[in-house]
């Protein structure tokens, strides 16, 4: 394959034809040409970057499959210009044994033209008491280990993984929340859960088990990783831990860079996620931490739920929002073109970083690198429409919005994984 005039944004910016054999850039040069029954794609007009990486999705197989399956999940996340995505492992059966795990890794490659990567639970069935066998599941072939869905509740079982994985040199990648002070809320604890009578939940379910988890990361050296960092505590914990030399990373959705509690018109449950949308000065500190490195990365946490389980009030509709087809365009368009963050930016905290802090393929484009690429239109607006979404999920609170940066092509590992048609 030979992408003609390709305008390259990665690590630097630069026009030039990229040409792919098997699964590799085989060369990057001036005026490339094309060999025999080559597939030739001109990119004029359009920008190249490396393949985006998301290391948060739900893809609900086995057990939720009318939410979404690892199908149409992939082809979802490659119709937002991803090559790698990394699925939660909050799925029924829970795949905390060898015997339930392979199975889904087959599944992650065989149904899907990106590559998905999976987390295996940090307990058995997500429970807070016995931890998996870690080994065991990283042999079969697990990235790392997530309860996402849940927090861990006991300190000492969080202690143990963290013991174990540190010796794996795998990552622990947490959900944080204290459920006993969850009281059963729904929203943000603040002035908009008083005004639509809503019980509330507080910034400190988060912050105050993350302060609990980078006590024992500093502990046992692990590679711990913050998912959906919500609230200004939890980068002021997390600013401070990296600087005591805590060997820490950290996740932010694409929905709390770009939404905030005063953004929910009224009881609408396509803004019902969790952790929840917070205050403005929490939704300022998020982007200040994501500008100062503090939150290393940006993740959709895409969790998709059926049409039912979404309509009705806040207080009964399920957790989550679908990110994977929407996150690109509505971050390019809100902070991007509003000059808050560069494209270069972006583009590092949904592809080189991740890439690196997780010691994935791609997040470049290099010579003899994997052929994981996005060709994005910037240039033509249009409006955020469900019915052209792969996702069976339509949960969002973006339907609807004007927004530029539409997937042309997504490459993976050499293969054209969506071509717009
Ligand atoms: N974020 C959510 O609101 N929901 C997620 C679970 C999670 O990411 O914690 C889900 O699996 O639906
Ligand atoms: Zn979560
Ligand atoms: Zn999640």
């Amino acid at each position: 394959m030979l992408i003609k005039h390709a305008h390259i944004v990665s690590d630097t910016e630069y026009m030039a034809d990229i040409q792919i054999t098997d699964h590799i850039i085989s060369a990057i040069g001036q005026s490339l040409a094309p060999r025999d029954h080559e597939q030739v794609i001109d990119a004029t007009g359009a920008i190249v970057m490396p393949g985006l990486i998301d290391v948060h999705v739900h893809f609900r197989e086995p057990g939720f499959t009318d939410k979404e399956t690892i199908k149409t999940g992939a082809a979802a996340a490659a119709h937002g210009g991803f090559t790698t995505v990394v699925a939660m492992s909050n799925l029924k059966p829970v795949p905390d044994t060898v015997e339930t795990l392979k199975p889904l890794l087959e599944k992650n490659q065989t149904d899907a033209k990106i590559t998905v990567l999976q987390f295996a639970p940090i307990t058995h069935d997500l429970h807070s008491d016995q931890v998996v066998d870690m080994a065991a599941l990283q042999a079969a072939g697990a990235l790392g280990f997530s309860n996402d869905g849940v927090g861990v509740q006991d300190a000492d079982t969080m202690y143990q993984a963290m013991q174990q994985a540190a010796k794996l040199h795998a990552p622990i990648v947490a959900h944080i929340e204290d459920a006993s002070l969850m009281h059963g809320g729904v929203i943000n604890a603040g002035p908009v859960a008083k005004k639509l009578n809503l019980p509330g939940i507080i910034n400190q379910t988060e912050s105050s088990q993350l302060a609990r988890d980078l006590e024992l990361a500093a502990a046992t050296g692990v590679h711990y990783h913050a998912c959906h960092v919500s609230t200004r505590q939890s980068v002021d914990l997390i600013r401070e831990a990296k600087k005591r030399g805590v060997n820490v990373t950290a996740e932010v959705s694409p929905h709390h860079l770009l939404l905030d509690e005063n953004n929910i018109p009224g009881d609408n449950p396509m803004f019902k996620m969790n952790p929840p949308l917070r205050s403005r000065a929490d939704h300022l500190a998020l982007l200040e931490g994501l500008q100062d490195g503090t939150l290393d990365m940006i993740a959709t946490d895409h969790a998709p739920h059926t049409a039912a389980e979404k309509t009705g009030s806040f207080k009964t509709a399920a957790f989550g929002i679908v990110g994977s087809e929407t996150a690109f365009s509505t971050l390019y368009t809100k902070l991007v073109k509003s000059k808050m963050f560069t494209l270069k930016q972006l583009i590092a905290r949904m592809s080189t970083i991740p890439a690196e802090k997780f010691d994935l393929p791609g997040g470049h484009i290099t010579v003899s690198g994997p052929a994981d690429l996005t060709i994005m239109d910037l240039d033509t607006p249009y409006t955020i429409d469900p019915a052209d979404w792969f996702s069976k999920g339509k949960n969002s609170p973006f339907i609807g919005d004007k927004v530029n940066g539409q997937t042309l092509y997504t490459i993976s590992q050499g293969q054209i994984a969506y071509a717009r048609a």
